[in-house]
């Protein structure tokens, strides 16, 4: 995979992700020759272009994801919380919705196999890298994956309108928020197996946030709540 930009070749670089790194010649800045020294130091070769399409590029190892059982034994030990997208389709909204799982400290981000964007080269930049630090569980089946979590002690929310309102939701680790995708939101099957559907109330005229937008919401009140 090949991934560009400053953020994110430098979060490959500190993720140990990197094999090469490409940089244009002619449009250095401290932050890139900091990158290329740092990358010199360890042994990884660094080519310099007269032009390039980004400033700095790198190829990177694939990424590799974790199953079920390690993010949720993650979450439970750490006192947190996974994040379930269900079917988001787009690449900017899944790369926006890992930066903010990460910068929350989201124990693990749960994703389906199918009908689901995958981490590629423009979720890793928009995530700004962050995406090569995160913990991603691909499953077969969400509803199941539902079931499962809930076996093991999660409370389980299924973020969507008409619900509960988030003041009112129970929050308390280990806990699964679901998040839906860009269409159909969380699917029937899906949402009939979450203990309940949660909602943040809307002030204005607008009735859905965009779902990197909810996500960040609902990250914050389960930290604010442990605060
Ligand atoms: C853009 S919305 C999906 C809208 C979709 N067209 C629908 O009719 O369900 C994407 C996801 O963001 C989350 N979301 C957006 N606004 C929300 C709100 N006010 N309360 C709770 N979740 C919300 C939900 O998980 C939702 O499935």
């Amino acid at each position: 995979m090949r991934v560009s930009g400053v953020n994110s070749v430098s979060e490959a670089l500190k993720a140990g992700k990197v094999n090469r790194i490409y940089y244009d010649v002619s449009h250095k800045s401290r932050r890139i020759e900091d990158i290329v020294r740092q990358a010199r130091k360890l042994g990884i070769p660094v080519v310099g272009l007269r032009r390039l399409e980004s400033r700095i590029e790198a190829d990177i190892s694939p990424v590799k994801y974790k199953d079920l059982e390690y993010v949720a034994e993650k979450a439970i030990r750490t006192g947190s919380f996974l994040l379930l997208l269900d079917s988001v389709q787009d690449p900017q909204n899944l790369g926006a919705v890992i930066r903010n799982a990460v910068f929350f400290g989201c124990a693990g981000i749960v994703i389906p196999k199918r009908r689901s964007a995958q981490v590629n080269e423009t979720v890793v930049k928009v995530s700004a890298g962050t995406a090569l630090h995160a913990d991603i569980a691909r499953v077969s089946n969400l509803a199941n994956t539902v079931k499962s979590l809930k076996k093991l002690g999660f409370h389980v929310i299924c973020a969507e309108l008409g619900g509960k309102s988030i003041e009112e939701a129970f929050m308390d680790p280990p806990l699964a928020i679901v998040i839906g995708g860009e269409d159909e939101g969380v699917s029937r099957p899906v949402k009939k197996q979450c203990d309940e559907v949660v909602s943040i109330p809307s002030f204005g005229r607008a009735e859905s946030l965009n779902l990197s937008c909810a996500s960040a919401i609902f990250m914050y009140e389960f930290r604010r709540r442990l605060s």
